[in-house]
């Protein structure tokens, strides 16, 4: 049965007058029929909000916390709901969403709805010639915070951003991708069943340019913007807000690498390189597609990786038993397979995969492509330096820790490097040298929702997570009080 996705504005669900289909990449299938929001639906979503934002702004932490809390209990007892949406979406394994995708979805809004209630301010005594001045800092909410997501892992960063938006007491207007729009929309089913006040979370549905995204970006009354996405698209939103002077957090995209040294658990780092290499079929930003190796295990390393990447199990992502899922579109196909090709020409080996595999039935419409992995590439190979967004590494081996930093740290992108190693001295050593927001020691997607996530070079601006997420959805305001004595 198709679905009929909605826009969710003003605690209304609302049609529009154009939609578009949403596919299942397993089998090529419609899902949905979405609506799509034009600039004038957008309009109304931020003067909704707008309206919202001064009694929003004056409730509590308390409460607030309390809303979060109630909006992560309906996600965890829709859960089965949630899990459906996401993976006719997606296409990935329930044996991924079960896990990473939902999960994470209410643990967002736990997540901030404790850090709302214990975040505090700065406070300063500053001597003056009268005695002293008191300084002290107020949190305050930005106001309509825009935010747009993309496909990857659709619940997990469209919350990741909703949840401390509305901690702050912001109002929002937010966008899944086109590509994903299911879990949002049970979202605003959740906002709908715990009395959120309408206005305060808007959900606009559609695509980037000429459609609800640029209408988000180019709005002259959203406060702030909260991007996940490619790094094009990043500098597009900055070139388009840049007249507006208004803040952005962007969490783009990534070249990672992982590095592996002849003294890491040689197991646990092939298991945890195969993770960081092929989860969510290669399509999460932190995903390592660079894999530098000591030259005494080089070979092993490759043979012992090929064999897990063999080992995996495309097929039926409501089959439990299946490891990997389709890529998101045919689109995301042709540029993954286009990838594929080029690395032949710059001259890779092939070690594994480099193709589409035969699934049988309606798995054929499907997006799926082979688990590769190559070797033999120069590092200067464009196959080394431009995000593929798929199932594939290229592994090179090297001689020593200077050589492996140099290689890691040759990128335009900086999101996430893992390390593999048992000399814990040179571990942290090498976490300082990385050019990366995120360094993984002997492990990799390990989170932590207090610490500061974000990339450095073309791999974002500003750090989420804890405080941090708080600093960016709120404005700090300075009161100095000149006391009498
Ligand atoms: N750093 C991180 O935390 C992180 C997390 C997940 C994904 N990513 C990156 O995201 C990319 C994959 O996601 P994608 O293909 O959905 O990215 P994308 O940039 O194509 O789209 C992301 C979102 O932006 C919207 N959009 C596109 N053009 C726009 C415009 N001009 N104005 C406003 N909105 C616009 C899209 O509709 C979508 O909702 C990869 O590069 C990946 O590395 C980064
Ligand atoms: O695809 C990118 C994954 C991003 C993960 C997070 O933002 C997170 O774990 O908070």
């Amino acid at each position: 049965m198709v679905s009929e996705y909605r826009n969710y504005i003003n605690g209304r669900f609302v049609e529009s007058a154009k939609t578009f289909e949403d596919l299942n990449p397993a089998n090529g299938e419609p899902v949905a029929r979405v609506h799509e929001a034009d600039a004038e639906l957008v309009d109304q979503a931020v003067r909704a909000g707008r309206a919202a934002l001064p009694a929003w702004r004056r409730t509590s932490a308390e409460q607030r916390a309390q809303y979060l809390e109630r909006i992560a209990a309906v996600i965890e007892r829709r859960a089965d709901d949630f899990l459906a949406a996401e993976v006719a979406d997606t296409g990935k394994p329930v044996s991924v969403a079960s896990r990473v995708d939902i999960p994470r979805g209410a643990a967002n809004f736990r997540a901030f709805a404790a850090m709302i209630r214990m975040s505090g301010g700065e406070v300063y005594e500053t001597p003056t010639p009268e005695g002293r001045a008191l300084n002290y800092s107020l949190r305050q909410p930005l106001g309509v915070v825009g935010i747009i997501s993309p496909w990857n892992l659709p619940l997990l960063l469209f919350t990741w951003k909703v949840a401390p938006a509305l901690a702050c007491g912001n109002v929002v207007v937010a966008k899944p991708s086109e590509e994903t729009p299911g879990t949002a929309t049970l979202l605003a089913e959740v906002m709908d069943e715990v009395g959120l006040p309408a206005g305060v979370f808007n959900l606009v549905h559609g695509f980037g340019p000429g459609s609800a995204g640029a209408a988000i970006v180019d709005h002259p009354d959203v406060d702030g913007i909260t991007f996940t996405g490619e790094s094009k698209t990043g500098a597009t939103i900055m070139r388009n807000v840049a007249d507006k002077v208004r803040p952005v957090s962007f969490e783009l995209g990534g070249k990672n690498a992982a590095l592996v040294f002849a003294d890491a658990d040689f197991d646990k780092a092939v298991a945890g390189v195969a993770r960081s290499s092929f989860l969510n079929t290669g399509q999460v930003c932190l995903c390592t597609e660079r894999v530098y190796v000591e030259r005494p295990i080089f070979e092993r390393f490759v043979a012992a990786l090929a064999e897990q990447a063999r080992a995996l199990r495309p097929g039926d992502p409501l089959d439990p038993e299946t490891t990997l899922g389709p890529l998101i579109s045919r689109q995301h196909r042709d540029k993954v397979l286009s990838y594929y090709a080029l690395a032949r020409e710059e001259g890779a080996t092939v070690v594994t995969g480099g193709g589409v595999p035969t699934l049988g039935g309606k798995l054929d419409n499907g997006c799926y492509v082979e688990p590769t992995i190559w070797t033999g590439l120069d590092q200067s190979a464009r196959c080394l330096q431009e995000e593929v967004f798929g199932p594939v590494c290229h592994v090179m081996p090297f001689d020593t820790e200077e050589q492996a930093v140099e290689l890691a740290n040759d990128s335009r992108y900086g999101l996430a490097s893992a390390l593999w190693t048992s000399n814990l001295d040179r571990g942290h050593r090498l976490a300082a040298e990385i050019d990366a927001g995120l360094v993984w020691l002997n492990t990799w997607f390990l989170r932590d929702l207090r610490t500061p996530f974000g990339g450095m070079k073309l791999s974002g601006l500003g750090r989420e997570g804890g405080r941090h997420s708080l600093d960016f959805y709120s404005e700090l305001k300075n009161v100095c009080v000149q006391m009498s004595q």
